[in-house]
């Protein structure tokens, strides 16, 4: 997974999900922190998609505890044929350990998302661009995902999206929430490279996420 398009990220925590995903899907995102056994949920993946596991701390909206054991986890999943790409958390990569797991995903042929969330607002303008310019430092791409609470604040993200694109990075973005719900489908008009969707409808991980055939449709119709 090279990002150098949009990629359409079905959401799972159950990876035997992934045939339902296929029809509209380009990869799937698998929640390990939401997954009971999630190594070996990995060893036993036959689908067709991609992987980019993600491992999200209790702090960035997931439920891993932030114990070493959760980067060791990530670390192990990137060794894995399925997995093209991971997820870490730009706070993460503050510490040795996260950077230890790029470099690890690197040597495996994985690429890596590095990420950051905010769930309470959308910062500054210059905030969004120095946050999402210090994960396109460490990651493939940089992402960016915040709450906008006035359509506001989802036209600064789309700007700041276009910025770092039309300055040849690459980055993923999307405004969470209702107001922003919108982005998911616009922000790869901007240079957004990831979108995500649940599988299933009723395990949205994260809030306003469309459905993933209605985002599906969203993006075609759209491109
Ligand atoms: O970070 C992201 C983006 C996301 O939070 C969203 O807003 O769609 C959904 C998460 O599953 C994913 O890891």
């Amino acid at each position: 997974m090279n990002f150098e398009s949009l990629v359409l990220a079905a959401v799972t925590a159950d990876l035997t999900e992934e045939s339902a995903a296929r029809e509209h899907a380009d990869a799937v995102e698998f929640r390990m922190d939401l997954a009971i056994d999630p190594l070996t949920t990995l060893d036993d993946y036959d689908g067709e998609l991609p992987i980019l596991a993600t491992n999200r701390t209790e702090a960035e909206g997931g439920e891993a505890a932030e114990k070493s054991e959760r980067l060791d986890v990530l670390r192990r999943a990137a060794e894995h044929p399925a997995v093209e790409a991971i997820d870490i958390e730009l706070a993460a990569i503050a510490e040795s350990d996260g950077r230890d797991v790029v470099e690890h995903a690197h040597e495996h042929d994985a690429s890596v998302v590095v990420s950051a969330h905010d769930f309470s607002g959308t910062p500054s303008r210059s905030e969004l661009r120095e946050t999402l310019s210090r994960a396109c430092e460490h990651g493939d791409v940089g992402k960016l995902a915040t709450t906008a609470t006035s359509i506001d604040d989802v036209l600064v993200l789309l700007s700041v999206t276009r910025d770092l694109d039309a300055n040849g990075h690459r980055v993923a973005t999307m405004a969470m929430g209702a107001t922003g719900r919108h982005s998911r489908a616009i922000a790869p008009l901007y240079g957004s490279r990831i979108a995500y969707a649940p599988v299933d409808p009723n395990e949205a991980t994260a809030p306003g996420q469309y459905d993933l055939a209605t985002l599906a449709d969203l993006l075609d119709a759209l491109r």
